[in-house]
């Protein structure tokens, strides 16, 4: 996941390969409820893990419920209808498939509960729903603004019989949690919920009726008027349960192989986890992507998609029964033939952000004309290249802005789009970027590169790796590839002069070579202090000086430049590998300081050092790595030098990350 302030997504080219996707966020946690409530374990089968499932497993855990996690299932012991702990303090988030049927389970239930979330959970309407509870007798009181989270939860005075009527216009999240609580009052009579005004997003409704049905709950559906729990219901374990994946999460996948040419290896885009047949009613977005102009051939449980009409065709489509994955219409629509309408989305207002303002706002920014309706919203695309912009992405902590938003990556006009506080796709897609990139082709020259050169102990490691992990870019520390390589010569018995160089470039051609996290593996044996003693560093110095050697080190080195981008340490990463780098920091210190930081750095990792010697030897390592014929330690003619012999390492790293902002097409924002 990318945990950093912002993702600057390079200019995509081409996109082609298989995607896994994720377990449906939606299914995830009414299955989730549906199981504790049941008799009987239930052991769950490709379950989201995300911070909206993450917060329904911690509170069925606080309610009582035994959860045991395993290798890719959870097993949940159901409670069989009776809490073990009937007093709690239940934090959900921002998860309304928490929020709303732990309400009504727990209202029906009875205890002593306070349910509350972060600050947008208070904002999102739940009155509608606890009007309908307390018909039934249900204790609920509102602890902060009337109508909204948090809230108090008492023991009920139950007063079953008459049809219990809930509004079914503004989320239909209220429905379900009626649907998935009441059967706990239907023991002894049927249970009538009747909706009032038009329901919205019925194909969510399926879904619960749908896993109803697996728990053992046969609803009785009249048109999407009236829903009846037969008397005598009773949830019951399926057993076992498979999760589907998330067809919303799907649609940026569907997008992504409508919008982009297929890479040289790979024609289509593979979508795994979700076909055609899905119970999901988001599924409709294939609908609406072949109006577009996608073409889509699905089998059980994949979809294929690959680019049909281009440009796209703008459409005009009443998009209720697919809210969330319309979002994902709207992105599309930046690369239609006119201006696209997308009607009856009034509900986009009370989702995890007024999610009509936010897309209407955030695609102007991109150089699109956008009409904001009170339900609807008019796109038309930039006129032409020249009119799109580089955008920064406000996400307002909502998944589905940051993820559909990385599609405007594939622009005609070459432009990198940011986006702002990119884990907020952990609601529903964790690695939803890095899935991205896997599939996403772009040029080697519209990677960003970041070079660090400098002599020895300079802190040119800290700083690139620094500034790899707060920009999320990829880490070369091309050090470390001498380093091994004059480990892999010393270990073949080569010594390290000209005449072996022939053999010791042999070596370095085909190094098994990995890197894990902070380890460096070499044929199957971890070598990160092996590398790291100040004899590897000179032994490495050794070797970099000859030039078949560096020859055969180049391709790997290129081979790191990948999405969304490099921080690359070393002697000539600016000169010689990486020249066309958008921004190159030449690093140095005085020999004095680098010789008591490498001092500092070796004593406190166990290794034995004598400050005088480390100078000399630092003194040696400059001259000869400065003197070589070959890629010789110099600043490339275009780097800014940075000096940071009075420095802290974050004040090194802040000067380079306002370069750094200073260089790319967004603002300062
Ligand atoms: N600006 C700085 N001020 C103080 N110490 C630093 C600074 N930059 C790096 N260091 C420290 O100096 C030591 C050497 O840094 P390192 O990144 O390994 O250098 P290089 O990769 O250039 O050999 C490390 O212990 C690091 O924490
Ligand atoms: N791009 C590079 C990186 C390192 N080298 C050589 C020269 C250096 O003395 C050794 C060791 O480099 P490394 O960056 O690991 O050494 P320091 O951490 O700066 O002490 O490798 C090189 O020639 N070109």
């Amino acid at each position: 996941m990318f945990a950093t302030e912002f993702l600057d997504i390079p200019p995509l080219q081409a996109a082609g390969g298989t995607v896994v996707l994720p377990g449906s966020k939606s299914i995830s946690n009414r299955v989730l409820l549906l199981a504790a409530l049941s008799a009987g374990t239930t052991t769950v089968h490709d379950l989201l893990d995300s911070d909206d499932t993450r917060v329904m497993l911690g509170a069925l855990q606080q309610l009582g419920c035994d959860i045991v996690r395993s290798e890719g299932c959870v097993a949940i012991e159901g409670l069989g209808g009776r809490l073990k702990n009937a007093r709690a303090q239940l934090f959900l988030g921002n998860a309304g498939t928490a929020m709303r049927p732990l309400t009504a389970a727990l209202a029906l239930l009875g205890g002593d509960f306070e349910l509350s979330g972060v600050a947008r959970m208070h904002e999102r309407p739940i009155g509608d729903l606890v009007d309908a509870l307390r018909q039934l007798g249900c204790r609920i009181d509102y602890l902060g603004q009337e109508g909204y989270p948090p809230l108090r939860v008492g023991a009920p005075a139950l007063q079953p019989g008459a049809p219990i009527r809930v509004r079914g216009d503004v989320s239909s999240q209220f429905l379900t949690a009626l649907l998935m609580a009441l059967p706990l009052t239907a023991a002894a009579q049927d249970v009538v919920i009747e909706v009032v005004g038009e329901l919205i997003s019925k194909p969510y409704i399926e879904i619960t009726l749908n896993l109803l049905a697996h728990f053992g709950i046969a609803v009785r559906r009249d048109s999407w008027q009236r829903f009846t729990i037969p008397a005598g219901s009773r949830y019951q374990s399926p057993g076992a349960i498979h999760i589907e994946a998330d067809a919303s999460s799907a649609s940026y996948f569907i997008a992504l192989g409508a919008i982009t040419a297929g890479t040289s290896g790979q024609k289509d885009v593979r979508i795994e986890g979700v076909g055609a047949d899905s119970i999901q009613g988001d599924i409709r977005f294939i609908e609406a992507a072949r109006l577009m102009g996608a073409q889509i051939v699905s089998g059980p449980n994949w979809l294929e998609v690959s680019r049909g009409a281009w440009p796209l065709h703008a459409i005009d489509l009443d998009c209720n029964h697919i809210p969330d994955a319309a979002m994902t219409l709207a992105i599309m629509a930046l690369f239609a033939d006119g201006p696209s309408l997308l009607r009856n989305i009034a509900s986009w207002r009370v989702k995890e952000t007024d999610r009509l303002t936010a897309m209407a706002a955030e695609l102007r920014k991109l150089g699109a004309m956008v009409e904001e309706g009170a339900d609807f919203l008019r796109v038309t695309p930039p006129a032409s290249p020249a009119h799109w912009r580089a955008a920064s992405i406000h996400t307002y902590d909502d998944h589905r802005v940051a993820m559909c938003f990385s599609l405007a990556a594939f622009n005609p006009a070459g432009l990198p789009v940011r986006i702002e506080d990119p884990k907020c796709v952990a609601k529903t897609f964790p690695d939803y970027f890095e899935a991205l990139f896997a599939l996403a082709h772009t040029f080697a020259a519209r990677i960003p590169v970041i070079c660090v050169d400098g002599p020895t102990a300079s802190g040119k490691g800290t700083l690139a790796a620094t500034l790899a992990h707060r920009l999320g870019y990829h880490y070369l520390d091309s050090g470390a590839l001498y380093r091994i390589t004059a480990l892999a010569a010393g270990r073949a018995g080569l010594a390290l002069d000209a005449a072996h160089e022939v053999a010791i470039a042999a070596l370095a051609q085909r190094l098994p070579v990995r890197f894990v996290g902070d380890q460096v593996w070499l044929d199957g044996a971890d070598v990160t202090d092996a590398i790291r003693t100040e004899e590897a560093g000179m032994n490495a110095s050794k070797v970099s000086a000859l030039p078949a050697v560096r020859t055969a080190l180049i391709t790997l080195q290129h081979s790191f430049r990948q999405l969304p981008g490099l921080v690359a340490d070393g002697r000539d990463m600016g000169t010689v590998i990486f020249p066309d780098a958008l921004l190159k920091i030449y690093l140095t210190a005085s020999a004095g300081h680098r010789a008591e930081r490498r001092y500092k750095q070796l004593i406190s990792k166990g290794f034995p050092a004598i400050l005088d010697n480390l100078r000399t030897d630092l003194e040696a390592r400059d001259a000869r790595d400065s003197s070589r014929s070959v890629a010789p330690l110099k600043p490339a003619g275009d780097a800014l030098l940075l000096d940071n012999s009075d420095l802290t390492i974050e004040e090194s790293v802040n000067q380079v990350l306002g370069w750094w902002r200073g260089k790319q097409p967004f603002g300062t924002s």
